[in-house]
């Protein structure tokens, strides 16, 4: 099949994406724990838990504070999105990867696109490839979408649009109330005009039962290089997250209708290093299927972002130089997770609280 052809030569990766065939782990996706970095698991001890945080809360914003600085992470609930909306999105991306392996890869993403169908972009960075696939979309899903569903992609269009303008809602309330827990109002932030509605995108993930998971890896370890992201996952578990300083990994149990909000690694930017973008990673299991759909939030892209003048001072100088969302993303592809040191003006000094320094210890 010709798109076939072109496809797996744009990206050498493919064909290892049908995942379900493999009734064994092959050595290409066997890792070890070296590659992974920290420790394995968090065990049944799970000795400190996530913080659930209700949006109605009267004290949501000092709450939301709290989990930045201490997690990095917090689940949402009472956020206003729909149930149905998020039972929709997962029911497309289902539909999506179900979809015979060919007919997926008529909509591959080409070696240097950011849309598109195919393994996670970080894999480069790794010489085991992850037991996942990912739909990424950035703009308007129409094109790949017609390319998967030739006679009927208006459905899913019309789920994505509804949920990206769901989501671009909620993020912008979310990234309000966590500047609003640094002492930051709308009116202190001179590009507030500008974010009207940020960018996004849109990932989703898949991640098939695997006949190996302790030795398997769903998604390596990483930070989302947003503002921040709003994830929605299946009644699968499968997050696990890094808390602030620690070395063990705490899953993120799916709980039914809560959104998990990661800090991205602008806003740790924004908050001159106040706020930790959290690491996480997905790990897999042997029985069940496991989809996930994150929304990635980020500023429009002639926004620079540094950090807020109101936290900065001749105590405090900013960490960090102006970087736009574009440029940083191509910091990332290139540095991966040296990506925030790249852009760092002041290197730590000793007693100095940095709270990005555990990137350090992951991944490489
Ligand atoms: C807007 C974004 C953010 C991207 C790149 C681009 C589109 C896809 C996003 C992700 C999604 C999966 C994890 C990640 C690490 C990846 O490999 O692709 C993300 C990456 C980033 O946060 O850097
Ligand atoms: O599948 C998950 O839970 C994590 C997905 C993720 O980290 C991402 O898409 O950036
Ligand atoms: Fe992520």
């Amino acid at each position: 099949m010709p798109s076939r052809k072109l496809s797996d030569s744009l990206n050498p990766h493919h064909e290892f994406l049908d995942l379900k065939s493999f009734k064994e782990l092959p050595d290409t996706h066997a890792w070890t724990s070296q590659l992974d970095g920290g420790d394995s698991d968090c065990g049944g001890g799970n000795p400190e838990t996530i913080p659930i945080i209700d949006l109605n809360n009267d004290n949501a914003t000092e709450l939301i504070g709290h989990a930045c600085k201490t997690w990095g992470v917090f689940q949402a609930i009472n956020h206003k999105i729909p149930q149905n909306l998020l039972d929709d999105i997962e029911l497309a991306g289902k539909g999506l990867f179900s979809l015979p392996m060919h007919q997926k890869l008529r909509a591959a993403r080409v070696a240097d696109g950011v849309s598109g169908y195919g393994v996670a972009r970080i894999s480069s960075f790794f010489s085991k490839l992850m037991w996942s696939e990912g739909f990424t979309i950035a703009g308007s899903p129409a094109e790949h979408a017609r390319q998967l569903w030739p006679q009927d992609y208006h459905k899913f269009c019309n789920t994505v649009d509804e949920y990206k303008k769901a989501m671009n809602k909620l993020a912008g309330r979310l990234m309000w109330l966590m500047l609003g827990s640094l002492g930051i109002s709308k009116g202190e932030v001179k590009w507030a005009g500008e974010f009207q509605g940020g960018c996004a995108a849109l990932q989703l993930n898949s991640y098939p039962a695997c006949p190996d998971p302790e030795r398997a890896m769903g998604l390596a370890a990483h930070t989302d290089s947003t503002i921040l992201t709003i994830l929605h996952q299946s009644n699968t578990s499968g997050l696990q997250v890094l808390r602030e300083g620690g070395t063990q990994w705490s899953t993120v149990p799916p709980q039914a209708g809560a959104l998990v909000i990661h800090v991205g690694d602008l806003m740790h930017i924004l908050s001159n290093g106040l706020y930790p973008s959290v690491v996480h990673r997905a790990v897999v299991n042997r029985s069940e299927e496991r989809l996930s759909v994150a929304y990635l939030y980020g500023p429009p892209s002639s926004v620079k972002i540094s950090p807020l003048p109101k936290l900065v001072d001749h105590f405090h100088p900013p960490l960090y130089r102006p970087i736009t969302w574009t440029e940083y993303l191509g910091t990332k592809a290139k540095h991966f997770d040296k990506a925030l040191t790249s852009v760092r003006l002041c290197a730590p000094r000793n007693g100095f609280v940095d709270n990005n320094d555990h990137n350090s210890v992951q991944v490489g």
